[in-house]
């Protein structure tokens, strides 16, 4: 195959800390290389080198048998090298069309232009999009292939994908690797970076293995297999937790009746116990998001009742919610301030400033022996947010809910971006806060985490709720069945994630 890309010996570093210490890789044309780590590993770092976002310090990077260096995404770009990053957010008012040539090289061209150039980039492509819609108005996974389709039109031969298939239903990453395929098939090259062992299994030719700033291992991923990859991550194996199939011990903490919402969701019916981890699965356009926003006041429901511990209570906002001690995690990006400290991320809300000198000292172990379980890769506690990883970003997010008083949390895709060592420790720690009693709603589009995790599980369908599935009678193919209105035989967790 044709070398597109090589790198030798690369470094690079924030503010004196080293991250990169010596990365070797390459790359060929028409080949999807998988690129997994533990958080912090370097890998963002690494591609803010390849896409112009950072400069190494030392080494050397060769782009198509010539030496390659960009000082910005602007020359990455015009090299071929194009990037989606971890968490990107576009301009919701934009059209499809729009967005798709944003700054391009084709972007000045007028807007009739561009729409037939997107319809056409789109039947290339064969996928189904509406070029004059506002992406604004798209599912995350439309929105993805958007950004593929930018990547395209400007004849990116290099495409970096940082986790952007991290919250996609199984559904939606099998349309994702369809395209990604294609898309090699003209013999252009892709580095995607995933948490998700099976799925890179599935889409890679080969992956490469991060382990502390450099590449540890290279393997063929048609010979490696879950176990195999977990172990080199984490050098230890992955533990097999039973799933909790006994029913949930508590007395009634949340009960629901009938609750809808004009246009999107209807007579929706169910409760969760003190101590239950319940799930949704539903796909995006099911309801499910319209329910936990009913639950939290976002959008508040339109008829129908919620009682918490057996009262009626109105929740018209985000602050009734608090009030009632119900807390909720989104998944829309970062929630938590970018000027704020690690430690202020850690702290419990309940803690008190200006305390006593002997209660700052309990508040920093607490943060410290937090940062500890949930390897938070940091040498400075009481640096910026920041400065942390993607996924060390989340876990921050995550403990914040975590400490936080709330007699019922609702936690949508809470291990997003998180390794797979750090996710079984979030598992734990959501065991243990549910035996203190807190009831837990958790939404994942990772069918074999709700599996994992939850005592029962609620799938939505089209507004209304199809089934509640106590986890000892459930599988992922019975939860698929419920969320399509549909038969789905894959057979194991493992070969859903690849069909399309
Ligand atoms: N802007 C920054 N300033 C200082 N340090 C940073 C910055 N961004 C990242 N780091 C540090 O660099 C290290 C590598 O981060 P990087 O984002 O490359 O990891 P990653 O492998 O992509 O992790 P994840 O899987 O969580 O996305 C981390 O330990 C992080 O603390």
């Amino acid at each position: 195959m044709d070398l597109l890309l090589h790198a030798d010996d690369i470094h690079a570093s924030y503010d004196q800390r080293r991250i990169l210490k010596g990365v070797e890789l390459s790359l060929h044309r028409g080949e999807i290389l998988g690129l997994i780590g533990t958080n912090g590993a370097g890998k963002t770092t690494l591609m803010g080198v390849l896409s112009g976002s950072h400069k190494h310090d030392s080494g050397q990077l060769m782009l198509a048998g010539e030496k390659y260096g960009p000082d910005s995404m602007e020359e990455a770009q015009a090299c071929g090298v194009g990037l989606i990053p971890q968490n990107f957010r576009l301009n919701s008012d934009l059209t499809v069309a729009e967005a798709i040539f944003r700054e391009t090289f084709q972007a000045d061209k007028s807007h009739d232009e561009l729409r037939v150039q997107a319809i056409k980039l789109i039947q290339d492509v064969g996928i189904t999009l509406d070029p004059d819609v506002k992406v604004g108005t798209l599912i995350r996974a439309e929105q993805t292939l958007v950004e593929v389709l930018r990547m395209v039109a400007e004849e990116a031969q290099l495409v970096i994908m940082d986790e952007v298939a991290a919250s996609l239903p199984d559904h939606d990453v099998a349309v994702l690797h369809r395209v990604l395929r294609m898309l090699v098939g003209q013999g252009r090259a892709i580095i995607y970076i995933t948490h998700r062992l099976d799925e890179v299994r599935s889409i890679a030719h080969r992956i490469a293995v991060m382990r502390d700033g450099k590449v540890h291992k290279m393997l063929e991923a048609s010979r490696t297999d879950v176990d195999e990859l977990a172990f080199l991550l984490l050098q230890h194996k992955l533990a097999n937790n039973s799933r909790p199939t006994d029913p949930a011990p508590g007395d009634e903490a949340m009960r629901v009746v009938e609750l809808t919402v004009e246009d999107s969701i209807r007579d929706i019916s169910f409760s969760v116990s003190k101590g239950e981890i319940f799930g949704l699965a539903g796909t995006h356009r099911s309801g499910i998001y319209q329910l936990v926003e009913a639950l939290v006041g976002i959008h508040p429901s339109t008829s129908g009742r919620i009682f918490i511990q057996g009262k009626p209570v109105e929740i018209r906002g985000l602050q009734d919610a608090l009030r009632l001690k119900i807390g909720y995690l989104s998944d829309t990006a970062d929630t938590l301030e970018s000027a704020s400290g690690i430690v202020e991320g850690l702290q419990r809300s309940d803690d008190t400033s200006g305390a006593n000198l002997q209660d700052e000292i309990t508040q920093l172990r607490g943060v410290i022996e937090l940062v500890r379980r949930m390897r938070i890769n940091t040498t400075n506690i009481h640096g910026a947010i920041t400065t942390l990883s993607g996924g060390d970003r989340q876990k921050v997010q995550l403990a914040k809910w975590m400490t936080s008083d709330c007699d019922v949390l609702i936690l949508s895709h809470p291990s997003r971006g998180i390794d797979v060592g750090a996710k079984e420790t979030v598992y734990r720690m959501l065991q243990e806060l549910s035996r203190t009693g807190v009831a837990i709603i958790l939404l994942s589009s990772d069918l074999s985490e709700l599996v994992s995790w939850c005592h029962r599980i609620g799938v939505m369908r089209n507004g209304e709720m199809v089934a509640i599935e106590a986890n000892a009678n459930t599988n992922e193919d019975a939860l698929v069945h419920h969320m399509l209105g549909e038969k789905f035989t894959s057979g194991s967790g493992e070969a859903r994630r690849v069909k399309s």
